[in-house]
């Protein structure tokens, strides 16, 4: 039984430039070059000290996916076979990098530790046959559930399917099980990411039922692997879990249903922190029973290997409030939510260009308070001002914040495909020149284009008329058209309606079912 806990920093965000990094990776004692082990906090009572904590190993702003996955988990892969269970966790304050360290995104590059880890399961399960010229089958099943409130829920059902006091466990000849869990067999990497994309996808979709964000549940991945020799079996399971963020309880708006899933949340990781800690000093009882999520992965019951990736922000708590508030806005469903994120920022006609620059301008003139960046506001002391700057309703004072917030993040990368706000100049600036004008495009249609070129399964799903496998069709047919660095993506809707599973009628669909009270909150008037 071994553990490894190691501290990955993530890099500052778009949002983020200006602010200063107070998280750092450093090595131990007066040694200088090294790898880190170290992480240095300062003291926010007194600047001159500094907390440090020591970690098997510390990952930088700079580490990628792929040195993540390298140090820490391929060598687990081996091991996986050789009759060992392997338990990854993802670990921290919401908005760290827990989901990005263990999903990533679409493209190689950025791809996480699980589809890497499945891509390494396969790639072992081929070699394991040839080596033994076929004498050895290897099969390889997953299941996949969450756990929300303490209660367990397969991510393989349908949410409308679920029952709302989830599925029941068991002791089972001393291993817990989860009565009636799905299990499917996955024999190739393509496979598994079709179900693991349909899986999130009931993930994100039930999560917007239980008015949760997903964030606030842990989902849990088994990837069993079955090794059979004649009439011999060896079965060991891979777990990768990307847990709820971590909740301060003394926020101020924290409902009544809040609280309890914090309270459900904090709960199951102080067990689990109690489980590492008593693996990692060898004691003899591990309170594993004392959380259903400890329990069922019988934490520290098998004979297994875990790594625990801690997951920091590189800012103080308090910017990172912010963050948060700002991307759940930006990850609601766009049918549902009034996110000034998922509206255009700009309009795009010349004339309502020209109105909106001078609305801006006046904007600016009519009231420096609201010129001030997002991040100069306290969120604990004024959480209110806080939800005003992202949902202030008066058009005139809206403009110039959403520059920021839209700016960030996966959207930033698309800005070139539509007008927008170059802030050394605060100029309206037109978008990079296309084949098809794409300033001639209405918001809506802009809307439509940003949520394609998001690559984001959970949120094309949404849109009207496309179902799980049209939106995987489409993600596909993007990372297609990759070429090397550059990402490609999706001009107009002529292009939209020549991609795979995509034509006229379904672009059409899309679009209407956009609904235009989405822009009504942000931009009043426009037309869409
Ligand atoms: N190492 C990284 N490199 C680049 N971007 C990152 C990195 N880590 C996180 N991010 C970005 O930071 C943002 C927050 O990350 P992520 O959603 O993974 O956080 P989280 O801890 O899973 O949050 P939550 O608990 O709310 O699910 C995302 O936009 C993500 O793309």
């Amino acid at each position: 039984m071994s553990v490894r806990v190691v501290a990955r920093i993530r890099p500052l965000l778009k949002l983020e430039l200006d602010k200063d990094t107070i998280v750092e990776a450093a090595t131990a004692g007066s040694e200088t070059i090294g790898s880190p082990t170290i992480v240095r906090i300062p003291n926010p009572k007194n600047e001159a000290e500094a907390f440090s904590f020591q970690f098997n190993s510390v990952y930088d702003q700079k580490a990628t996916q792929q040195q993540i996955f390298d140090n820490e988990v391929a060598p687990t892969v081996k091991h996986l076979f050789n009759g060992f269970d392997v338990t990854l966790f993802a670990y921290g304050v919401t908005g760290t990098g827990k989901t990005h360290t263990m999903r990533g995104g679409k493209t190689l590059a950025e791809r996480g530790v699980i589809p890497r880890l499945l891509s390494g399961i396969y790639r072992r399960s081929r070699k394991t046959e040839k080596d033994t010229s076929g004498e050895t089958q290897v099969q390889v099943t997953m299941s996949y559930y969450e756990i929300y409130n303490d209660r367990v829920y397969d991510l393989f059902e349908a949410p409308e399917k679920r029952t709302p006091a989830g599925l029941p466990i068991r002791d089972n000849g001393g291993k817990t099980v989860v009565v009636g869990l799905t299990e499917r067999p996955c024999t190739t990497l393509k496979e598994f990411e079709q179900l693991y994309d349909q899986a999130n996808v009931n993930r994100s979709t039930s999560a917007t039922k239980l008015n949760a964000h997903s964030s606030r549940s842990h989902a849990i991945l088994c990837v069993k692997v079955v090794q059979s020799t004649g009439d011999q079996t060896r079965i060991n399971t891979a777990s990768a879990i990307d847990l709820a963020g971590s909740e301060d309880n003394r926020r101020t708006d924290n409902g009544k249903e809040r609280l309890v899933e914090s309270a459900s949340i904090n709960k199951s990781l102080f067990v689990l922190a109690q489980c590492v800690e008593a693996i990692s000093r060898k004691q003899a009882r591990i309170p594993y029973r004392e959380s259903k999520m400890t329990r069922i992965l019988s934490l520290g019951q098998n004979n297994g290997i875990t790594v625990m990736i801690l997951n920091l922000a590189p800012l103080g708590s308090k910017m990172l409030a912010l963050q948060e508030k700002i991307r759940a806005r930006r990850d609601a469903p766009p049918a549902l939510a009034p996110s000034i994120a998922t509206a255009p920022i700009v309009p795009t006609s010349s004339v309502q260009a020209k109105s909106l620059k001078t609305r801006m301008q006046e904007a600016e003139k009519a009231d420096d308070e609201y010129v001030a960046p997002p991040e100069a506001m306290d969120v604990n002391d004024n959480d209110e001002e806080v939800d005003s700057f992202l949902f202030e309703s008066k058009r005139q004072k809206t403009y110039k914040r959403n520059v920021h917030v839209f700016r960030d993040e996966s959207t930033a990368q698309h800005s070139n495909i539509q007008p927008h706000i170059d802030e050394s100049t605060d100029e309206l600036v037109a978008p990079a020149s296309t084949a098809d004008e794409p300033s001639q495009q209405t918001p809506r249609t802009q809307n439509l284009l940003r949520i394609i070129n998001t690559r984001d399964l959970a949120q094309i799903r949404l849109l009207k008329g496309v179902g799980a496998k049209k939106a995987e069709a489409i993600i596909n047919t993007l990372c297609a058209m990759d070429d090397g660095d550059e990402e490609g993506f999706v001009r107009d809707l002529e292009q939209l309606g020549k991609l795979r599973g995509v034509g006229v009628k379904t672009v059409e669909n899309m679009r209407t079912g956009l609904s235009a009270g989405v822009y009504s909150g942000v931009f009043g008037d426009l037309e869409t």
